[in-house]
């Protein structure tokens, strides 16, 4: 398509068009005239999920054909030729947005190019031509209030649409608050953006459009077996890829992959399969506790994917306590090129709980054909053009195990496609049920938490079509991403995870003698699936293992279980260039991962006779003998600096490292990491002041971070004597010149 609508494109800057997609060329490949293209930006999939929403019900209930497309793949410079063209082609044509915000007021990685690119054409725009006068837009930007920049990149990008553009919104540019509902918000926008996208097909078009009553769901896909394959290397077995099937095979005893000659580049899509070199328990008996009945969720009982707590689960008079866990993982990423730098981040890739997938496959009848090769072909009956979740051809448990969220919390659309495949009365009723409950009330659907095996397992007479689970109901299993807790040149060839175990209280039994009672719960995801690779790896022979099960078997090929896939997100979370720059670096819990990285970093540069400047860490846990991370490691390094500087060992330049505590349940009083700054606030104001030292905090958003700048902003007012107004702006400036940093979730 190109450069046939004579704009000038280069004027605007360039955008990277080399293996970009044309979103033109498959705008044109469509017969209707009115079409709405849906992008989104997302990092980890509510932004895919709601676009994916959005468009298919533009389909399904307006009628309207709709297109989806990553941001990512798509040559976005052609936005600037979407008016001309579709005059010329007498199309109308709605661009929707759908953009998450991360970082620190930052795009998601898939749209890193596609913001650098508009904001470049912004910059280069000498004579404000307003390019996209001619266009049409509806915007949803995803994001959090707790966050500094909320929603900073859906607000920028509407202005720089409408203002530098010149385009014209469609509707209300709408808003999700993730520390709110922003499922709901998503609900309340779309139903009200809903009749002003009609509104502007029946105004702009020659045609009428019908939009009586919502259709019938028609699936998107009709499902194929395949029976006998030609060539096993053209199958997926689970192996996450941004081209073609991976393999792995294995020699001296070690694993590695196939065909690769680490020529190919690892990424989010395509990760690295990375070897466990060690990974320990670090918490040491430490318990949250809840009442009986009483703090757990209302929900009805089943009794599959849901994980009974008796090993990990303490009665005790009227309160059930659950043990928590964080684990560490040091990851081999030697023969990778990969590379990282202290408080980067990595990104895991999670599969599902194997007894859980069994349980939906039985519960969905489709034993029998599960290890068989399957295709999703497009349903002519359909007019989705969305692409499966899935890469094909694979077999239905891969699908279910290795592509698709299988514990995904349903949401309103899995709901009103589910209820259509039973023909009970009561089961129809319970989803509208569900279904109104939401609509009216705005309840957060995360409080029905239900998944599909406990929808199956409650409703028996849902028979949902498989094709249908595979192609419509389920969305994608997406990375998570953890503070990497190492320096690369501290330990080559290595990087460290920290994780806690996300574990939800589900129902007690109640029994009423005490000791009978138990508790069930679930897990998320990926800690699930890392404290399984943990478990695993204590087995004695679990490498041998592995490395066994790598047969080629087309009915059990997988990739090497014991591997996680890994990528690597740089962050801008950096330790300040000159060492000898003091930082404070504030991080409770797992707050503390990257702070683990920084230390270890600047103990080596102070190795390397370079001189470093004052480190202090403040640390706040429940108590030192439970879960203080890394005490042990902490306290021998501090030692060792102590040592050598009572010895006046001249092989190791000055390295400062002051760690102060806050244990919050050791005392009557709590006491948590600001307080203990409070209390430091001569010293802190000092090194801000008069040593232009970095400020890192890393961990919880909601409370701490808040807590934390405002107790920054009191000692500038109470030591530094500033008025409000000063220490506000202080702090802003300190961001403004990269020496106030954030590592938040
Ligand atoms: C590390 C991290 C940083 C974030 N930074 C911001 C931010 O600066 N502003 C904001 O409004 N939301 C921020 N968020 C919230 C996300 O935008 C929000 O959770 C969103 O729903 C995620 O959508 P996604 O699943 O499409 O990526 C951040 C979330 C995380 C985990």
């Amino acid at each position: 398509m190109g450069k046939n609508y004579s704009i000038d494109l280069d004027k605007y800057g360039e955008f990277p068009r080399e293996d970009r997609e044309s979103f033109i060329k498959e705008l044109d490949e469509i017969e209707e005239k009115d079409v709405v293209l849906v992008f989104f930006g997302t990092q980890t999939g509510t932004a895919e999920e709601f676009a994916t929403t959005f468009s298919q019900e533009i389909t399904e209930k307006l009628h309207i054909q709709s297109l989806l497309f990553d941001i990512e793949e798509y040559d976005m410079s052609e936005l600037l030729e979407l008016p001309l063209y579709s005059k010329d082609k007498g199309k109308n044509v709605i661009v929707s947005f759908f953009m998450s915000t991360y970082g620190e007021g930052e795009p998601t990685d898939n749209a890193v190019d596609f913001w650098e690119w508009i904001q470049n054409c912004v910059e280069n725009d000498v004579n404000e031509d307003k390019p996209l006068k001619d266009l049409s837009y509806v915007l949803f930007g995803l994001g959090n209030k707790t966050y500094e920049f909320y929603n900073l990149i859906g607000r920028e990008l509407n202005k720089i649409l409408k203002n530098w553009g010149g385009a014209s919104i469609i509707g209300e540019f709408g808003e999700g608050d993730d520390n709110e509902d922003t499922e709901g918000d998503f609900q309340e926008w779309k139903e009200k953006m809903y009749p002003c996208i009609l509104n502007y097909f029946q105004s702009s078009s020659s045609e009428t459009i019908e939009n009586d009553e919502p259709t019938e769901f028609t699936s998107s896909f009709n499902i194929k077996y395949i029976d006998d394959i030609n060539s096993q290397k053209d199958v997926f077995i689970g192996e996450l890829s941004r081209d073609g099937p991976r393999r792995w095979g294995c020699k001296d005893n070690s694993i590695f992959e196939l065909n690769n000659n680490n020529k190919q580049e690892y990424d989010v899509k395509h990760p690295f399969y990375a070897k466990v070199s060690n990974c320990k328990q670090l918490f040491q008996d430490c318990y949250d506790s809840y009442r009986i009945n009483n703090d757990i969720k209302d929900t009805k009982l089943w009794d599959q994917d849901v994980l009974e707590a008796t090993d990990i689960c303490k009665v005790e008079d009227n309160k059930i306590n659950i043990k928590r866990e964080c684990l560490h993982f040091d990851i081999d990423i030697s023969n990778s090129n990969i590379t990282y730098n202290p408080g980067d981040h990595v990104a895991i890739y999670p599969r599902n709980n194997e007894s859980i997938v069994n349980n939906l496959i039985n519960l969905l009848g489709v034993t029998e054909k599960a290890d068989t090769l399957i295709t999703l072909e497009k349903n002519p009956k359909s007019k989705s053009h969305n692409t499966p979740n899935i890469s094909m051809p694979c077999t239905i448990r891969t699908a279910l195990t290795y592509y698709l969220d299988i514990n995904a919390v349903l949401k309103i659309r899995q709901f009103e496609i589910i209820s259509g495949y039973t023909e009970n009365s009561q089961e129809k009723e319970y989803y509208n049920n569900i279904i109104e409950n939401f609509k009216n009330t705005s309840t957060n659907m995360e409080k029905y938490h239900k998944t599909l095996s406990q929808i199956l397992k409650e409703c028996p007479e849902t028979k949902i079509p498989i094709e249908v689970v595979l192609g419509d109901l389920l969305p994608k299993i997406t990375p998570r991403y953890y503070s990497i807790s190492s320096s690369p040149n501290a330990n080559p060839n290595t990087l460290s995870v920290t994780a806690i175990l996300v574990r939800y209280p589900l129902f007690t039994t109640s029994s009423p003698d005490l000791k009978l009672n138990k508790m069930v719960y679930s897990e998320g995801l990926c800690t699930g699936y890392l404290n399984s690779i943990y478990k695993n790896s204590q087995k004695e022979n679990a490498m041998d293992q592995m490395i066994n099960e790598l047969n080629y078997d087309i009915n059990t090929l997988h990739p090497p279980k014991l591997m996680i896939p890994i990528s690597i997100r740089e962050s801008t979370f950096k330790l300040p260039r000159d060492t000898t720059l003091p930082i404070i670096m504030i991080g409770p819990g797992t707050g503390i991962a990257p702070f683990r990285g920084f230390i270890q970093e600047r103990l080596w540069q102070a190795k390397q006779g370079k001189n470093v400047g004052k480190t202090i860490l403040f640390y706040g846990c429940r108590n030192r003998n439970q879960d203080y991370l890394y005490r042990q490691e902490l306290e021998d390094i501090k030692k060792e600096l102590d040592e050598r500087k009572s010895q006046n060992d001249n092989n190791i330049k000055s390295f400062d490292l002051e760690i102060i505590n806050a244990f919050s349940r050791e005392t009557d009083k709590k006491v948590y990491v600001q307080h203990r700054l409070a209390e430091h606030g001569e010293i802190i104001w000092e090194l801000i002041r008069e040593k232009r030292a970095h400020i890192y905090i890393c961990g919880d958003a909601s409370n701490m971070a808040r807590d934390v700048q405002a107790c920054i902003e009191n000692i500038a007012k109470t030591v530094g004597g500033m008025g409000e107004n000063q220490a506000n702006i202080l702090i802003k400036d300190l961001k403004l010149k990269g020496r106030f940093h954030e590592d938040v979730w």
